[in-house]
């Protein structure tokens, strides 16, 4: 599956935050955007998945608008994993996960022994099925975040959005939840701010600036010493670690640059 934005751009007030910006996420790669806070890098999110209409340009899937789809046939596309999880209602766990079955199901329709399968797979991936009859607001936020990615994958769509998915894991929990989305094989498009993480993980990475796009590529071509620098106004030594290939990102903090 495709997902493309086409000059998308959209104000709040007066203040245009979103200045034309074009994306694609296809051929089952991993997507990262980063940029510095307030980049806008949620904001693009939240049009892709809904919560906000651009003021002008289009996203599309598959070649097709998404207003030309409801909202249950954008839920079957797409799940999504964002940053707070606060619920007024205190849902238990294996509710939660369960919410992510009401895309394929009709009005009314009961969860029949197949979402229930569903529901305990998923919380088995997150390594939280002793926590199915806990109520959501009274697990910890890495808790919680872990439900959120377990209600995601129950919902079996071809694509995932992640707002920053792993804000509030340790180190562990962070690598297995990128683990287990990158398993999936299909599309991502997460917001990161760890660069290192976005290196491990991401095929290709866009970087937003106040609003646009300034760099695209794969991890090695985007992030340089030089990119960090003008971007995030941080020192860094970018090192690539010619066993693994992989790179290996290490800031200077200022007290030590002088
Ligand atoms: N509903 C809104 N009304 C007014 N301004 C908004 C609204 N939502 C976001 N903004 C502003 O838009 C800008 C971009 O916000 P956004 O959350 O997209 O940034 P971000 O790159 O995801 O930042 P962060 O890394 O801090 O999560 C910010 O300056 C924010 O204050």
């Amino acid at each position: 599956m495709e997902i493309t934005t086409n000059d998308i751009e959209i104000y709040f007030g007066e203040n245009q935050i979103l200045k034309g910006i074009d994306i694609n996420i296809s051929n089952k790669q991993f997507i990262g955007i980063i940029g510095p806070n307030g980049s806008g890098k949620s904001t693009l999110l939240k049009c892709i998945y809904r919560i906000l209409k651009p003021s002008s340009g289009i996203v599309k899937i598959d070649s097709k608008s998404i207003h030309e789809l409801t909202m249950k046939e954008t839920a079957k596309k797409m799940g999504v994993v964002a940053q707070h999880n606060y619920h007024n209602f205190d849902f238990s766990v294996q509710d939660m996960v369960l919410m992510g079955r009401t895309p394929h199901k009709r009005a009314l329709e009961r969860d029949n022994e197949e979402d229930y399968k569903i529901m305990y797979n998923a919380l088995e991936k997150v390594g939280m099925i002793d926590f199915a009859k806990r109520n959501f607001n009274s697990l910890s936020g890495g808790e919680q975040q872990r439900i959120i990615l377990a209600r995601a994958l129950a919902q079996e769509t071809e694509s995932l959005i992640l707002d920053e998915p792993t804000n509030h894991l340790d180190i562990k929990y962070q690598l297995q939840l990128l683990d287990i989305v990158k398993s999936l094989n299909i599309e991502v498009v997460s917001a990161i701010h760890d660069l290192n993480i976005a290196a491990m993980y991401c095929d290709k990475i866009y970087v937003m600036k106040n609003g646009k796009i300034v760099a695209y590529g794969t991890p090695q071509e985007v992030l340089t010493e030089k990119l960090i620098k003008d971007v995030y106004e941080v020192d860094a030594k970018v090192n690539l670690d010619e066993e693994t290939g992989e790179l290996n990102i290490i800031y200077r903090p200022n007290y030590k640059s002088n």
